[in-house]
């Protein structure tokens, strides 16, 4: 598990500094902002259930994260994503990750990168097992959209925001789509 977890840190990390230089961000602007950064694992245990098209196993939602490695770990269906409006399924490829944008990555790249919308369903007789490896940001400290992305050109369409108070607002409401990203948005005219 730790060796598991390092590894991974490794592999965000490098994921990052490649998406940093996609969006000719400065090379040191997202080691900066990312910091030592914030690593969480959850585990989600789908049970099967014989009413599986009337039930969810995991509500729509974008993780709090900059990226988020998942893994199927028994490659059983069930992730789906919302792209143009439906639901898509992902199917498990043995020994592959999938990986998720998150809100911060959204906000950080200034609406350049789109946090996925998805949920998790259940199957009807098998039980389902993932495991979602989230990199978030160190409490201390705001983020906000990356100043070497904006000028007047090409204006922030996000606010700055302290970590903390992010957490807070999205740890007091239900887990809803993508709503929660939409309430640092600045109203362009
Ligand atoms: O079970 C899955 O495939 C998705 C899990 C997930 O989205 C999450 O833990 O945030
Ligand atoms: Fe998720």
């Amino acid at each position: 598990m730790e060796r598991y977890t390092s590894e991974l840190n490794n592999l965000s990390t490098g994921m990052l500094e490649k998406i940093a230089e996609g969006l000719h961000m400065k090379a040191e602007e997202m080691t900066e902002l990312v910091g030592e950064g914030r690593q969480t694992i959850r585990i989600n245990c789908y049970p099967p259930c014989e009413l599986s098209d009337q039930v969810m196993g995991l509500t729509p939602h974008s993780d709090p994260t900059l990226i988020t490695i998942l893994l199927q770990l028994n490659d059983i269906d069930g992730l789906e994503i919302r792209k143009d409006g439906k639901w898509v399924q992902v199917q498990p490829l043995p020994n592959a990750f999938i990986i998720n944008v998150g809100y911060i990555l959204e906000i950080i790249s200034n609406g350049r990168y789109h946090s996925i919308e998805h949920r998790g369903m259940v199957h009807p007789v098998k039980e389902r097992l993932s495991f979602a490896t989230f990199f978030g940001l160190g409490l201390d400290g705001e983020f906000g959209p990356a100043p070497s992305l904006i000028s007047e050109q090409s204006p922030a369409k996000f606010m700055r925001v302290k970590v903390q108070e992010f957490y807070k607002g999205l740890f007091s409401r239900r887990l809803q789509g993508k709503a929660y990203v939409d309430t640092f948005k600045i109203q362009q005219d």
